[in-house]
């Protein structure tokens, strides 16, 4: 049985008391939750300590941070080291999200990098893949996720895919109100599963966590989260309201 994950990503947003306020009221929103299913916060870095102390008296909650450096350490102002996120406890760390991609030039070989650091230092990567719009509107895009995989994850022994969540965010999809549908998510979670049943075998696919992210909501949720591959979700603007992400979260 892979393990089910409701991941939220508050980009850059909130204040440390707003952010203080929206973890307390997730922890007492009385989710019950399913020995297979993990939510997962990721706030900005400096709250990342507080989201720790706050969420680790919670079983299945967990602390991730948005992205970390590609270098190990040394001169690189402004950055933030894998070793030091795992130092502070972080869980996961979020790699390649299609922000950091556009906006900061974010190569596929930088994200390997990236992915060794992150599994180096006994964390996990939740590494986001999707392809932009006019790549879905030339039918493309499973050439194109599959090259982020190719260049990014599958140098990886199989034994490291126990510690990597892909998680499928079409761009067009993203903060813009457009879910892709419950077909198009499924076609292609089955479509990066495949791929990496064939790079590495079929055992260790069906272990893999898939989740898709992209203007996810309470109402569609549930829709998404009943197909086969798809194992959660990576949630952006609902993960803000403590109710909304409450409700994502309960609806495997
Ligand atoms: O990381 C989260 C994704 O970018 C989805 O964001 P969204 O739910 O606001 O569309």
């Amino acid at each position: 049985m892979r393990k089910k994950i409701v991941a939220g990503n508050w980009k850059m947003n909130l204040t440390l008391s707003q952010g203080e306020q929206l973890l307390n009221d997730i922890v007492n929103a009385g989710l019950k939750l399913e020995d297979d299913v993990a939510v997962v916060v990721a706030p900005p870095f400096p709250y990342l300590q507080k989201a720790k102390s706050i969420l680790q008296h919670n079983p299945g909650f967990f602390v991730a941070a948005q992205n970390c450096a590609s270098e190990k350490s040394g001169a690189y102002t402004g950055e933030v080291s894998a070793e030091m996120l795992k130092s502070i406890g972080v869980d996961y760390v979020i790699l390649g999200h299609s922000e950091r991609r556009e906006y900061f030039n974010e190569s596929n070989e930088i994200l390997a990098k990236k992915v060794d650091l992150v599994l180096a230092n006994g964390m996990k990567a939740i590494f986001c893949c999707g392809e932009p719009l006019a790549v879905r509107q030339a039918e493309t895009q499973n050439e194109y996720v599959a090259k982020q995989l190719e260049e990014s994850l599958f140098h990886l022994p199989a034994e490291a895919l126990k510690d990597i969540v892909i998680a499928y965010e079409p761009i067009w999809a993203i903060g813009t109100g457009l879910t892709a549908s419950a077909q198009q998510a499924q076609d292609m979670h089955a479509f990066i599963r495949a791929q990496v049943a064939k790079k590495y075998d079929r055992e260790t696919a069906l272990r893999l966590t898939i989740l898709y992210g992209g203007s996810a909501k309470p109402g569609n949720a549930p829709e998404l989260f009943a197909c086969e591959d798809v194992d959660g979700g990576l949630i952006g603007g609902a993960s803000l309201v403590a109710k909304d992400f409450a409700a994502i979260a309960q609806s495997f």
